[in-house]
């Protein structure tokens, strides 16, 4: 059986894995439609496996933002593959490429990376940066609503008492989510903020504690000072948090999420990636750069804009959302 048949059949297995992959296949369709375009495009020009190829398929997977040194290394995985496979039909290579897909974004981990870090029976808490309109704070909304359907006690910190509005905004996340915030005044320090937080969390025993911080990214040394300052107060509070640090990057910057990522990777110790508005790009490979060339995890995606949109990232589902169109060509979509 082939690689793609394995991920028709992973997600067709029950309800719960439908339900996962249609979500990916809704969230991705932007991505698909482009990505799935130039793939049969190019198999339709090229009937054998060659250079050329090689060449252009290079082309459309940097078209798709999959980030160059990424897919530097996918094309030559690429060709060993099919040379071990003596592959000459290019229609055979589309089981390669997204099997290899999927082998890239894993690379020497298991494929448990996604999994959120949790304490059982204890507080954990989980502190999310991210610049000023990448999704922050819907991020946050629908990951508490996520985790309280989970059976989780969740509270927010409005941490973001730097941007007008930002403290107004967390709370009617946390209204539709049904959980509390604890907040301060519009410009008062987030550090005390976090450290009310942790408090009222501990006294309510909360399971999460999700912190919001202000996003000022046209100044490294004070973004450093501030979430230095945020984390010391956590640490000091409970040893071994903040258990996630959560960067939220928006899908649709494309590369400049990237180097946001590098940034905010030099001032704390980034532990995963929120990606938001994946559904509002074609460029869906930029999960793929963010992994391979910075060495974190996307551990959440946002596929929409409701409170429910919001998945745990899993990359064979991503793969099968990228290529879903391909699995069954007669399928009505
Ligand atoms: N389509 C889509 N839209 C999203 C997604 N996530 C967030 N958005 C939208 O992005 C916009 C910005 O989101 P916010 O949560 O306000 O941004 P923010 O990062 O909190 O902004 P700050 O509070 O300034 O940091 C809103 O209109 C959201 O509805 C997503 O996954 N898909």
């Amino acid at each position: 059986m082939g690689f793609m048949d394995k991920l028709k059949n992973k997600f067709t297995q029950n309800k719960e894995t439908e339900e996962v992959s249609e979500k990916y296949k809704a969230g991705m369709k932007k991505s698909r439609n482009t990505f799935s375009g130039k793939i049969n495009d190019l198999i339709a020009r090229y009937r054998k496996v060659d250079e050329d190829f090689f060449e252009e398929l290079e082309e459309v997977l940097i078209s798709a933002d999959v980030g160059v040194m990424t897919v530097m290394d996918l094309i030559d995985e690429l060709k060993m593959e099919v040379k071990r496979q003596n592959i000459k039909d290019t229609k055979e290579v589309k089981n390669v490429i997204s099997e290899k897909l999927v082998e890239i974004y894993y690379g020497d981990d298991d494929e448990e990376i996604e999994a959120i870090n949790m304490k059982e029976n204890e507080l954990s808490v989980i502190l999310v940066v991210g610049v000023n309109g990448v999704g922050k704070t819907t991020s946050i909304g629908k990951l508490a609503h996520q985790l309280k359907k989970q059976g989780k006690n969740v509270v927010l910190a409005a941490g973001d008492t730097f941007r007008a509005g930002a403290i107004e905004q967390l709370e009617v996340w946390g209204e539709r989510a049904g959980v509390d915030v604890i907040k301060h005044s519009a410009g008062s320090d987030p550090a005390a903020v976090i450290f009310d937080g942790i408090k009222a969390a501990k006294s309510r025993e909360a399971d999460v504690l999700i912190c919001d911080t202000a996003g000022r990214l046209q100044n490294k040394v004070n973004l450093m000072n501030e979430l230095s300052k945020v984390k010391r107060v956590i640490e000091r509070e409970i040893p071994d948090a903040p258990h996630e640090v959560l960067l939220v990057l928006d899908a649709t910057t494309g590369q400049n999420a990237l180097s946001q990522a590098k940034t905010f990777s030099e001032a704390t110790d980034v532990t995963g990636i929120v990606l938001t508005k994946l559904d509002g790009t074609a460029k869906g490979g930029i999960v793929l750069a963010i992994r391979h060339e910075l060495n974190v995890p996307v551990k959440y995606v946002g596929l929409g804009e409701k409170i429910d949109d919001l998945q745990q990232f899993d990359a064979h589902a991503f793969v099968y959302g990228l290529f879903a169109d391909m699995l069954d060509e007669t399928e009505d979509e």
